[in-house]
């Protein structure tokens, strides 16, 4: 999964021109205030590969622009008082439904990277998911974390690797798996390709060290780069889905899930759980926003497991608007990796603050005092 980035002569400390701020500045009110100081923190290769996508990138701009279009029916005078936004999901009570998005390398965004981030999320008590390809250790990530974390899963052509993995996660205390299953390859991504990026010396992803490489392919002349290569014959199958859930001894959770036929499939192979995802569209350009997939998804899956969403979100009533078409929870991506590179990890715990109290907002101004409560009718 990671053949794909070659390394350059580059240290990873040039990535950083700016140091992260030592104070959070007060124009900062919104999560898109963090954008423009995140950009002049990292070099224009790795901005590249965090802010950009697939292709032409509509679907990025998709995501965010659904959320836009939805209106909210305001309610008034409802009885706000022991409003919470609390919920379990598997066993573990949160605070508030946002969940930090698996985000690989991100010691591009800030020196100490995903410890930085989870010291973040802990700090505001909110879950993180931590990426395969993530640049610390899984271990030194789960030892810096109060608030709980799950792993997200690339399964290796290497499946023994992949078991060894899983076993890693659970022995350091994870709390559950998330598959993604939306990128058995890496989307066209032509911003990144136009910026020259590479994994400058300094970033990798550890947690994959040691693994069996794919054998050497090059096509003949003429031929598919792709089909017919060893990526495609080791990509997972929903027979490998199956596989993990009967080794796992945690919840499976699958990621990148934006049909009601894919849903209901993965409810029937035993998924704890769905994430609609298109990979922040970072994948297959042109898929709907997932704010648009999810009330088929929630349809189909018709309470038997949580359903959670991610991409585009970047407001509290975006937050909010999910909930309504049936998630249980959000995940965001690049909103905190803004907030990272920025700011460290105050600048995480700012991100999730922010659209914590956005929701709360949103949830007074409509009339609702739980999570529970909030339901279509909330939406015009
Ligand atoms: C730089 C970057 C790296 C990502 N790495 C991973 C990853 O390793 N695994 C994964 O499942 N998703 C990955 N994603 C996708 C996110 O988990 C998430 O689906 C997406 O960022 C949500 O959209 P948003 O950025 O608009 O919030 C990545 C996203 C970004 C921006
Ligand atoms: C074959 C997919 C590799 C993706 C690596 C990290 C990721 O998910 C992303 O950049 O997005």
């Amino acid at each position: 999964m990671v053949q794909h980035l070659k390394r350059s002569a580059t240290t990873a400390m040039s990535s950083h021109p700016l140091p992260a701020l030592a104070q959070i500045p007060p124009q900062i009110a919104a999560v898109a205030d963090y954008e423009a100081f995140a950009r002049e923190r990292m070099s224009a290769a790795a901005w590249a590969y965090i802010s950009g996508a697939a292709a032409d990138e509509l679907t990025l701009a998709e995501n965010s622009a659904a959320f836009r279009r939805l209106r909210l029916r305001q309610r008034v005078l409802a009885d706000l008082d022991g409003a919470n936004t609390r919920l379990e999901l598997f066993g573990d009570a949160f605070e508030y439904p946002i969940f930090l998005a698996p985000v690989a390398y991100q010691k591009l965004a800030h020196p100490e990277g995903e410890l930085a981030a989870a010291l973040g999320a802990s700090a505001m008590r909110a879950g993180m998911v931590v990426s395969t390809q993530a640049s610390v250790a899984l271990e030194d990530i789960a030892a810096m974390a109060s608030a709980p974390l799950w792993f997200q899963l690339y399964l290796q052509p290497d499946r023994g690797f992949t078991q060894e993995l899983v076993n890693r996660a659970e022995s350091a205390g994870y709390r559950a798996l998330v598959l993604t299953v939306d990128a058995p390859v890496n989307g066209v991504r032509n911003r990144e390709q136009r910026a020259g990026f590479v994994l400058p010396a300094g970033v990798d992803a550890v947690n994959l060290r040691g693994m069996r490489p794919l054998p050497a392919y090059t096509a003949q002349a003429g031929a598919s780069a792709l089909f017919g290569g060893p990526l495609l014959a080791g990509a997972p199958t929903w027979a490998d889905v199956r596989w993990l859930i009967q080794l796992a001894r945690l919840p499976v959770l699958l990621k990148g899930i934006t049909t009601a036929e894919d849903a209901q499939r993965a409810v029937d192979c035993g998924a704890a759980g769905i994430i609609v995802s298109n990979h922040g569209g970072r994948t297959l350009d042109t898929v709907p926003a997932t704010i648009e997939a999810l009330p088929a998804v929630a349809q189909a899956v018709d309470g038997r497991v949580p359903v959670l969403l991610d991409g585009g979100i970047r407001r509290g009533t975006d937050i909010f608007k999910a909930l309504a078409l049936g998630a249980a929870a959000t995940l965001v991506g690049r909103p905190y990796v803004y907030g990272l590179a920025a700011a460290g990890a105050p600048g995480v715990a700012h991100v999730l603050h922010m659209l914590r109290t956005e929701l709360e907002v949103a949830m007074a101004l409509t009339g609702r005092r739980t999570l529970k409560d909030i339901d279509a009718s909330a939406i015009c």
